[in-house]
């Protein structure tokens, strides 16, 4: 670290963590792409719309523009700052916003290629969001050479811009870094040329101005390194180490020093809801099957499950009359202390199915709080794959045990570790995480797992696949975690492939029940879905068209890689549509501003790439569009199940491009009519003639498994009656190779 890493360093002790947390709701930056602060054309920059012989990524002016608009303010501004300015950094990011900056200045791309798949790498995509362990294990290496703005929360003189660096862009597109989209549970902040950079010619020249653009010198052309990985200390800078070393390690890099503001404390911010929709009471028609011995019967009614009074009068204040139901079979299951697997389609109260029983549980064993312990040993964790959602289970967690002596916390990457332990000594009796973020608590001892006896995996098709999968097994055999004999296991999610319920074996008790609500893998069926061919040059066009006749309406629109998700954000923004986007290269204050903004309407179009397909409950989303569609099936059922919810109706747009996504075509007719939606006939036509003989869809574009996969191995499942129908699974003594 140089001086001025160091001097800020210094000027940024837990002292100023804490005066952070005094002053929360300061206003970090400016959202992200209000369209009143575009001036379009200041550097006669039109968007070009991309020839046909370029590709999607081609357009290198909209990345200047972007960079220009949107807040990669000028190195010259804040380059130049004294080092002793530290601790004005709120104000000013305040200000820095998308300052009219002239760092990337006017010069453009003269030999400028985006272009996938170019090996001379002036531009590719290869960085999908969705990394892996593997690609998180080398996020260190890959990081970006600018610094993505957010000057107050990395350190060091990257993070100050140095003299032209790209820094000052709050609220601006993280480029950064290839973190893993989803959990990133980073000890460090993104060292922005600390570390080497992916980017580095990139950097400016000494004040800014220049955004250079070369097609050769770096071996690898023009805007270099955007898929380099340069490697410095790659297994120093894995995750493990991270979790070993962490924020406290000395060798990672700036300290991520962002903390969250705390939530609203106000009961009505609270409770707020919004109402169900015209279709809630429809789902009393879904069929519900039940597999396994034993399972007790459903609930019908809030008051069957014997709720104590808290419990009862959040509930209503929540807005819940009726129960739903995953929520009906579930909770009488969770109550009765059986290990639970349960699918159930997007947005049908999931969340509250398993929180409502644990909750009830610890109030039912008489909980004291817990802070003033010593070792704080959760007697509840509930994991989910991605940072926000994981914030809104701890807010359903809040919100249900408002009043009660439970206490909830929530820990996930991108924040300031020493808040989350601050918050946990606080008293901890649900802990709610990250993956990567438990497992560096848990490394580091700030928790007991002791008493653990309930261990919750939320979206557990995602928790359990190649990504997750082995923390999560790692999180089983950590010392001191029950076994799952004295535990209670409970998974969720709206898809459930065959392969990782075989994988699931492992976390439950052989007994567990499984609750399939519908159709396991089955889209909502009051999202209407509507499926266009577009090839990959005409998608720009037609999203604009769309969102035009959209008008304000919140729309989600889901693209495949981070880096498109800037493209086509910019591009939005460009085209006067208030825009802003989430995804893994951007500083979490960033992303929790964008969907802040999005949430509250100010920007009604959020491009997110499938860091936000899975769990986010989001008011008044009216439309999804796959501006690309998902490499599989399940995760578009994840995506347009972002609307559509609680009974609310919803529509899906998708541009099926016959070059890239012939594979899905085939399950994608099986989502639609198994949801009664229309199916074109080119969709049809393509399936058939893609159609594999004997095709499981085991692999990309996978059908979605139809029951409980006990059932295919034991082929011995009956019916019991729990209200719709149901069956049961074979005797558990049979699943024993399961364990
Ligand atoms: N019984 C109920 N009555 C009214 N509203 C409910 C009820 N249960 C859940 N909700 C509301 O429905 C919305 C969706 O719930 P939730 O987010 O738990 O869905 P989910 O099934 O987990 O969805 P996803 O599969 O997308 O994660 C939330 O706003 C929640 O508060």
């Amino acid at each position: 670290m140089d001086g001025v890493g160091r001097e800020l360093e210094a000027t940024m002790g837990d002292e100023d963590w804490e005066a952070e947390i005094i002053r929360p709701h300061m206003s970090y930056y400016v959202p992200v792409f209000e369209k009143e602060r575009y001036s379009s054309g200041a550097n006669g920059d039109s968007f070009n719309k991309t020839p046909a012989s370029s590709s999607e990524m081609d357009d290198g002016s909209s990345r200047r523009d972007h960079f220009m608009r949107s807040g990669f303010a000028s190195g010259r501004s804040l380059g130049n700052r004294d080092p002793g300015e530290s601790n004005k950094r709120e104000n000013m990011s305040t200000v820095g916003g998308f300052g009219i900056g002239k760092s990337f200045g006017n010069r453009g791309f003269p030999n400028n290629k985006f272009e996938e798949g170019d090996s001379s790498g002036s531009w590719r995509e290869s960085n999908n969001d969705c990394e892996d362990n593997q690609t998180r294990n080398r996020r260190f290496s890959k990081r970006g050479g600018y610094q993505d703005g957010n000057d107050s929360e990395a350190s060091g003189s990257s993070r100050r811009g140095g003299r032209g660096s790209f820094r000052g862009c709050r609220g601006g597109f993280g480029l950064g870094s290839s973190n893993s989209e989803y959990e990133q549970d980073e000890g460090t902040q993104r060292p922005g040329g600390l570390f080497g950079s992916r980017r580095s010619a990139l950097s400016g020249t000494g004040n800014g101005d220049t955004y250079q653009s070369k097609s050769s010198g770096s071996g690898r052309g023009g805007y270099k390194g955007l898929n380099e990985e340069v490697i410095t200390g790659s297994e120093k800078n894995s995750w493990k180490s991270e979790a070993e070393g962490g924020e406290s390690g000395d060798t990672q890099g700036p300290k991520v020093t962002y903390i969250p503001p705390p939530p609203p404390e106000d009961e009505d911010s609270i409770f707020a809801h919004y109402q169900t929709g015209i279709n809630f009471d429809k789902y009393d028609t879904i069929l519900v099957e039940v597999s396994g011995h034993d399972a007790p019967p459903a609930i019908l009614t809030f008051e069957e499950a014997n709720l104590c009074q808290t419990l009862n009068s959040n509930i209503a204040k929540a807005g819940y009359t009726k129960l739903t139901p995953v929520q009906k079979y579930s909770i009488p299951i969770i109550l009765g202390g059986r290990d639970l697997m349960a699918c159930a389609q997007t947005g049908s109260g999931k969340t509250a199915a398993f929180l409502l029983p644990i909750l009830a549980h610890l109030m039912r064993e008489g909980i004291t709080a817990s802070r003033f312990k010593e070792l704080q040993e959760p007697e509840c964790i509930i994991v989910a794959p991605t940072r926000e959602l994981i914030n809104q289970i701890y807010l359903e967690a809040r919100k249900f045990s408002f009043g009660t002596c439970v206490r909830a916390v929530v820990t996930y990457g991108g924040t300031q570790f020493g808040h989350s332990i601050r918050q946990i000594v606080q008293g901890c009796n649900i802990l709610c995480a990250t993956p990567g973020r438990l497992m560096d608590i848990i490394s580091k001892e700030k928790i007991g797992l002791r008493q653990v006896k309930y261990l919750v995996l939320d979206e557990a098709d995602r928790m359990l696949d190649m990504g997750f999968g082995p923390e999560m097994k790692k999180l089983i055999s950590c010392p001191g975690m029950p076994s799952k004999e004295q535990r209670q296991t409970l998974m969720f999610s709206a898809t459930f492939p065959e392969e990782i319920q075989r994988l699931a074996g492992e976390f439950l008790k052989s007994n567990y029940l499984f609750v399939a609500v519908g159709q396991v893998g089955g889209a909502c069926r009051d999202v209407q879905q509507t499926i266009l061919q577009v090839g990959q040059y005409s998608k720009r066009e037609k999203l604009v068209e769309i969102l035009r006749n959209i008008g304000d309406e919140r729309t989600m629109v889901f693209v495949e890689t981070k880096k498109k998700a800037d493209f086509i954000a910019t591009f939005l923004c460009q085209e006067k549509i208030s825009t802003t986007s989430i995804h893994g290269d951007r500083e979490q204050r960033e992303r929790e501003q964008a969907l802040g903004d999005f949430r509250c309407g100010k920007c009604p179009v959020l491009v997110a790439t499938s860091v936000a397909a899975r769990g986010l409950d989001i008011e008044n989303v009216q439309h999804v569009i796959n501006f690309d569609l998902p490499s599989t099936i399940d995760e578009y059922v994840h995506r347009i199940g972002r609307t559509g919810r609680c009974g609310n109706t919803g529509r899906a747009i998708s541009f099926f491009d016959p070059e890239s996504d012939n594979h899905l075509a085939q399950p994608l007719v099986k989502v639609l009519s198994d949801a009664q939606q229309d199916v074109p006939a080119w969709l049809e036509e393509i399936a058939f003639s893609t159609c594999v003989p004997g095709f499981s869809g085991s692999t990309r574009g996978n059908v979605f498994a139809s029951v409980d996969t006990r059932k295919n191995f034991q082929g011995k499942s009956s019916l019991n009656t729990a209200g719709f129908s149901s069956s049961q699974a074979p005797n558990p003594v049979d699943d024993e190779s399961w364990d």
